[in-house]
């Protein structure tokens, strides 16, 4: 019974991967014709779908306002027969200065005590200061210590991760409470309990601060990170020293230690793949087919040797954007799978592919590159603005936003790794603070780069996808997109970023001309108005009939 659900689940999963290529390939040759410029995008992100980006969709030029002289050289960059050219005497300005504000709490009244939580446990939430859970976490976790597998599906930045660590660390490990300590403690510290799959080190590195903080300066050594990029033989000296509950790694890293056989997750109790819809993607297949095989599963456990008794493993599956892919894969496990949103569990079972549950979901017309549309995934608080701009006077855009909305913790995103350091040059030259983080620096330089952010000391961070998802900056109050993402998902994913846990933040999406008409369809998509704007003497702009939007 088991194995067939985990073959039927394999299934599933390759059913998924191969739409995403199929849907991707179809579009990416459809939109070929539209844009060079995305259709690079598609080749260097592989398993990106450019579904959403296909097809008929003309500029839409604007009846309300009509082509005005402005000063300034923003100006010039705005050609002849604009896409939509704002009157002047109707801009108006918007005051974006202060930044990391909170406009929309995301609390609701539980306290973590309402939530069967370990004293211990509490304790250390009490300690990092921590004192009122997420609705997400309100609704996570007492499903998962109840025993279900579980789809969380809540906006960026809501607080999805501790969503399902309290839940685990109150059943494994130095905090747990006693009921989570049933069988046998000394086993328990020889084996793995719990594996988090990310798919980026920046963001399982995330994930392994997030558990120390609370595991606290004792408890360390009971989490292990696997991330590529570091000593392997080290990762695996630290797992036989320290014997850690919990392991927190890439799927790259982990398959490889996994098959050299020096990781023991037969007896494992949770698995958790955080951002589920890019690790079940073409990229990871082969790595999370995988560990999905070999975690929680004891070998030879049946009474005649047969290696089919799967350990009670609890798999949770973790994004801001939840196809319906990976709802039909995760229905075919056997623990009452439920989906859990803000304030909100579902059994999976009656989940459909028309149901609003599921946000920005390519569904069983996908290949019709039909796209669902809720607006799920993103803050509601989040304001999404677009520029347009000549491609060769993006940079002095980004500029002129950034000192607009005085914005001081700034993530700009590109397609290509090879242009960032084009745009430092740039931005430098202008004497802004920037640094680019890409896939192609090394370990250190990655993470000197991003501590850098964090602590303020360069203000604009020029990077690319590597950066789109989980990276949790709180103070990041501007999101720049100086090239398109190649969907509504990826635009979601990137936007993320800024507004985290109700902060203030705010999106630009600086486009040229030519592609206004993708703006349009990712505003449309995502059901978020995406105002048009300007940067005049040092202010951001927009119409009267578009301010009249967000009143
Ligand atoms: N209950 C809480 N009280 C205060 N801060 C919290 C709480 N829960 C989470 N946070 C903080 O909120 C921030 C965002 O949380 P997290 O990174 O888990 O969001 P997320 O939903 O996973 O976002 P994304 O979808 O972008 O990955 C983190 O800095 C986290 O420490």
């Amino acid at each position: 019974m088991a194995a067939s659900v985990s073959s039927r689940f394999l299934v599933l999963l390759k059913e998924f991967s191969t739409v995403r290529k199929i849907s991707w390939r179809s579009a990416a040759a459809n939109y070929h014709r539209q844009s060079r410029f995305l259709c690079h995008a598609a080749k260097e992100n592989g398993s990106l779908t450019l579904a959403s980006l296909e097809l008929g969709n003309k500029p839409r030029k604007s009846g309300k306002s009509k082509a005005v002289k402005l000063e300034g050289s923003f100006v010039t960059e705005m050609g002849q027969g604009k896409v939509r050219a704002a009157k002047n005497d109707k801009m108006k300005v918007v005051k974006e200065k202060k930044p990391a504000e909170i406009v929309s709490p995301l609390f609701s009244a539980k306290s973590f005590e309402e939530l069967g939580l370990p004293d211990s446990l509490l304790n250390s939430l009490e300690r990092e200061g921590f004192s009122v859970p997420t609705d997400v976490q309100s609704a996570a976790v007492p499903a998962i210590i109840k025993g279900h597998d579980a789809v969380i599906q809540s906006y960026t930045g809501s607080g999805k991760t501790l969503a399902y660590l309290l839940p685990i660390l109150s059943e494994i490990g130095p905090l747990a409470g006693k009921a989570g300590s049933s069988s046998g403690e000394s086993e328990k510290r020889a084996e793995i309990q719990a594996m988090i799959v990310a798919p980026s080190r920046e963001l399982a590195m995330q994930i392994v601060r997030e558990v120390e903080k609370l595991l606290g300066p004792d408890h360390r050594r009971m989490v292990q990170q696997l991330v590529g990029g570091a000593n392997r033989m080290r990762q695996e000296e630290a797992l036989k020293k320290n014997k850690p509950a919990i392991v927190v790694g890439t799927p790259g890293r982990i398959a490889e230690i996994s098959k050299g056989g020096k990781l023991h997750t037969h007896g494992c109790r949770f698995l958790v793949l955080d951002e589920v819809d890019e690790l079940l993607s073409f990229n990871f297949r082969e790595d999370i087919h995988r560990i999905l095989e070999h975690v929680g599963k004891r070998s030879g456990a049946g009474p005649k040797g047969e290696v089919d008794e799967r350990a009670k493993r609890q798999t949770i599956l973790v994004s801001a954007t939840v196809p319906f892919s990976v709802i039909r894969a995760a229905k075919s496990w056997s623990h009452e799978p439920v989906l859990v949103q803000a304030n909100k569990v579902t059994p999976l079972d009656t989940v459909q592919p028309s149901a609003p549950a599921i946000s920005l979901t390519p569904t069983t017309s996908e290949a019709d590159g039909q796209i669902q549309t809720t607006i799920q995934s993103l803050p509601p608080a989040l304001k999404h603005y677009y520029c347009i701009s000549k491609h060769q006077h993006k940079v002095d855009a980004l500029r002129r936003c950034v000192h607009a909305l005085e914005a001081q913790s700034v993530i700009a995103f590109m397609n290509h790794s090879k242009q960032l350091k084009d745009v430092v040059y740039k931005l430098e030259a202008r004497g802004m603070n920037c640094a680019e983080l890409h896939g192609d620096l090394g370990k250190l330089g990655r993470s000197t780069v991003l501590k850098k952010f964090k602590n303020g000391e360069v203000r604009v961070l020029v990077t690319n996808e590597l950066s789109a998802r989980g990276l949790d900056v709180a103070e990041c109050d501007l999101v720049v997109n100086l090239e398109l993402p190649t969907d509504a998902v990826h635009y979601a994913h990137r936007a993320g970023r800024t507004g985290r846990l109700g902060r203030k933040g705010t999106v630009v999406t600086v486009c040229e001309e030519s592609q206004v008409f993708i703006v349009k369809k990712m505003e449309k998509q995502l059901g978020l108005p995406f105002l048009y704007c300007e940067f005049v003497d040092g202010e951001l702009v927009v119409t009267e009939e578009d301010k009249a939007i967000i009143r």
